[in-house]
């Protein structure tokens, strides 16, 4: 069940330290050993970080073939999917082979590692042929490849817009839709059993941490990219004629309303509400006088006015 305010699947091959990792971080204990496949169904347990509740899923380990069915690799992936951050665990004792292999599974069902959705407009359309347009140079698609890629999907009228220079994989991507894009922080554990060079070497890779659950190293360090990662937004909200309550953040999921956070702060609020008075970047004036439907942004403070 998804539960708190953020989900975090840690994926890797067996016996990285998914399990060790969990129990470290969370009041949930779950079965760690020196033999593969340990773990054999999903582990929640949450993390408190910030005033938040960020669940934090341990998985079975998977191996290659996994999007295949290959252990329960379906399942694990099937988890994975929901998460709003994706921690591929590694031994940092084995070499990127792990990485990649994990990287070409979950690419191959669609998940999108540390990418954003690709800036073309797409729409299928009745008739008309195919109309084709792009705002920047492209260096990768023309006008002719976007046509017999389409072809290939069988489509035959559609209006295209690339608003941004992006290759033949990513319109695909477009085309097919049902692409998860998803932070992913690369976390390579055991760092107590490699040399110090090789620490510096993993730890400089992009998006990557290192870490030993074993010595308990850089754990914090982890927790803090791993919030940044997650990007969650951090409501404040002010009664009338005081200030802002700074002490106790709402915390929301990038691109909630001001409905969401009627509520939060109670279930009948929403059918009470008049508007609010909402300061910070999410408005052009501060305050501006905003509807439910409104988007709230990063520590913006909310007052809430009632019918
Ligand atoms: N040296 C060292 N060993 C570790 C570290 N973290 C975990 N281990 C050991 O690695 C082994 C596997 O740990 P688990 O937590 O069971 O790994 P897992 O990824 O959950 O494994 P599965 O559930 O089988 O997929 C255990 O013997 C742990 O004690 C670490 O930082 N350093
Ligand atoms: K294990
Ligand atoms: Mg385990």
């Amino acid at each position: 069940m998804k539960s708190g305010d953020a989900r975090v699947a840690l994926i890797g091959f067996p016996s990285v330290g998914k399990s060790t990792f969990l129990s470290l971080m969370t009041s949930t204990a779950s079965e760690a050993a020196s033999y593969e496949f340990t773990t054999l169904t999903c582990i929640p347990g949450v993390i408190e970080y910030k005033g938040a509740n960020i669940q934090l899923l341990d998985l079975p380990g998977i191996i290659e073939g996994a999007a295949q069915g290959k252990g329960r690799g379906r399942q694990v992936i099937a988890v994975a999917r929901t998460a709003d951050v994706v921690i591929m665990m590694l031994d940092a004792t084995k070499g990127e082979v792990q990485r990649s292999l994990l990287e070409k599974e979950l690419e191959s069902v669609g998940i999108r590692l540390n990418k954003h959705k690709p800036n073309i407009y797409f729409k299928p359309k009745k008739g008309g042929g195919i109309s084709f347009n792009s705002t920047v140079t492209l260096t990768q698609c023309s006008e002719k490849l976007v046509q017999l890629i389409l072809h290939e999907y069988k489509i035959f009228n559609a209006e295209v817009l690339f608003r941004e220079d992006c290759s033949p994989d990513e319109f695909i991507d477009v085309i097919v839709g049902n692409r998860v894009y998803m932070p992913c922080l690369y976390v390579y554990n055991k760092i107590d059993q490699i040399s110090m060079e090789e620490v510096d070497r993993l730890a400089r890779k992009p998006n990557s941490v290192v870490i030993s659950c074993g010595m308990k190293l850089n754990l914090d360090y982890l927790l803090e990219m791993l919030w940044e990662y997650l990007a969650l937004t951090c409501i404040y909200t002010k009664k009338r004629g005081q200030r802002p309550d700074f002490t106790d953040a709402i915390i929301l999921r990038k691109g909630a309303s001001v409905e969401h956070v009627c509520h939060r702060i109670h279930r009948s609020l929403a059918s009470q509400f008049k508007y609010a008075l909402v300061w910070g970047t999410s408005t052009k004036y501060s305050p501006q006088r905003v509807g439910l439907t409104h988007t709230m942004e990063h520590e913006d403070v909310i007052q809430i006015v009632k019918k």
